[in-house]
């Protein structure tokens, strides 16, 4: 006998208030107040404009996703349409629909997509599940259709930790859900950019020696698919493990789980050779800054070549994975604290927008000053900054230490300041004293009510 036949969704269900559902509800995983909701497909037709193009979200493998605005407008949801119909004297065997509801309304946490009811379509009787709305979009989109020059490696590795927990309360629950579909399309963001994992329609609860988990075939996403996974007695939470550790790689490297342009186009036949190598941060995304903390990209690099290894067994435990991620963020986070007031000098908010100085000294006293996003360059010489300036050099030392020299006037048409920091030293052969070496900062007065300032690497270097 099926397990579902024992315990069908419609168990779950009484009256429920989804206005309820707040995240203190949500975050309490023993909430067993939660009841999901009965919506008659006539509120699900009106709420999503008769599943209009204009509140289309997406098409999966089991139906088509849309926007539906229930109860006046006052709850957003989204609503899944499954495309197989599922009447109850067709079979016994669940659909991935049933399935869904039947699991997702057993577990509940604020890291996944949550249901909140569903409804039934009486010409046909297929299913229509009813979830929390992701209005962010899903982590492959992020991943492979935007611009990821801004996803650094902390917010990376925050994504990874969420998803992470996700699968951890799955598989500590009990009985135990494994989700058997971890892919970056099944990882949605909600309105606060928190990481959900959703689409349960492949999920088995239970434990693995029950009838159900033992005679349900081998299921996944081609790229993320456990290779051990061969057939239903396989099936384990190290198999989550190994979709999980596929994800963790296309979260660090940009690349797609399978991708035909690159040889080898597996992103693990690609990536664990070149971690074994020792060559950890080779596998991260051009964009991430590998140079940030390197035992911690030595730490997420291997973490990831363990849970996608070929030995189920020899796969940590999500427990670990989640352990090992939270200690690498924090080596991450602490380093931009310990270098925040380089950092925050280099990349301060600008507002209006900053241009970009580059500054190079040719020869002594020569300063090249240019601009990246105007393209321009100009070659200016600290004493025609000086002779330029309005209020002329402000400041200037020369004796052994620091030299700093500052003018204000206009370059490039523009209202600034330069200021010129450089090292005075004595030449050990001559006694002279020399300029050695030193850094600039522009202090840039665009408008005269706004003060940018930008502080350059060591780019200026005094022969
Ligand atoms: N709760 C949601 N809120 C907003 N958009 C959603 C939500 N659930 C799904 N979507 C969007 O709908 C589309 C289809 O989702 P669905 O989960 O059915 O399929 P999938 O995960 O993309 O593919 P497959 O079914 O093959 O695993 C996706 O593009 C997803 O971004």
């Amino acid at each position: 006998m099926g397990y579902l036949s024992s315990c069908n969704a419609e168990s779950a269900i009484s009256t429920c208030d989804s206005y309820n559902l707040t995240k203190k509800s949500l975050s309490n995983p023993q909430n067993k107040q939660f009841k999901l909701r009965k919506f008659r497909f006539a509120d699900l037709e009106s709420a999503t404009n008769r599943f209009s193009e204009s509140n289309f979200l997406g098409k999966g493998s089991h139906g088509s996703v849309y926007r539906a605005a229930l109860d006046g407008g006052a709850l957003i949801t989204a609503v899944k349409r499954t495309t197989v119909n599922h009447s109850p004297e067709r079979n016994t065997a669940a659909s991935p629909a049933e399935n869904e509801i039947e699991t997702l309304s057993r577990v509940r946490n604020p890291r996944l997509v949550n249901l909140l009811g569903f409804g039934t379509d009486p010409i046909d009787g297929r299913k229509l599940i009813v979830v929390e709305y992701m209005p962010n979009g899903s982590l492959y989109d992020l991943l492979h259709k935007n611009d990821t020059r801004t996803f650094g490696l902390s917010k990376r590795v925050r994504i990874a930790i969420q998803v992470a927990k996700a699968i951890h309360h799955l598989h500590t629950s009990n009985p135990p859900v494994i989700h058997r579909d971890i892919k970056s399309s099944n990882v949605l963001f909600d309105g606060k950019w928190n990481a959900r994992l959703g689409d349960f329609g492949l999920a088995l609860r239970g434990h693995v020696e029950d009838v159900k988990v033992q005679c349900t075939p081998p299921a996944g996403t081609l790229g993320y698919l456990d290779p051990c996974y061969l057939a239903p007695g396989d099936l384990s939470a190290k198999s989550d493990v190994f979709s999980f550790g596929i994800l963790l790689l296309e979260i660090f490297s940009g690349r797609n789980a399978i991708d035909l342009r690159f040889s080898p186009p597996s992103v693990v036949d690609w990536a664990v050779p070149i971690i074994r190598s020792g060559d950890y941060s080779e596998i991260f995304d051009r964009n991430v800054d590998v140079t940030a903390d390197e035992t911690a990209v030595r730490m997420l690099a291997v973490l990831a070549a363990r849970c996608v290894r070929s030995t189920a067994e020899k796969r940590p435990a999500m427990a670990e994975v989640v352990q090992c991620l939270t200690a690498a963020s924090k080596r991450l986070t602490s380093q931009v604290w310990n270098g925040f007031g380089r950092v925050r000098r280099r990349v301060r908010v600008t507002s209006p927008p900053l241009i970009e100085y580059e500054a190079l000294v040719e020869s002594t006293e020569t300063v090249i000053v240019s601009s990246r996003r105007v393209r321009k360059v100009s070659g200016v010489t600290s004493e025609q900054v000086k002779g330029r300036s309005d209020g002329g050099c402000v400041g200037r030392s020369r004796s052994i230490g620091s030299v700093d020299e500052i003018g204000f006037g206009p370059l490039d048409g523009m209202k600034c300041g330069v200021s010129v920091k450089g090292m005075m030293s004595r030449s050990k052969s001559t006694g002279e004293l020399q300029k050695r070496y030193g850094g600039i900062v522009l202090q840039m007065i665009r408008n005269p009510n706004v003060r940018e300032l930008e502080s350059s690497k060591l780019l200026v270097r005094f022969r």
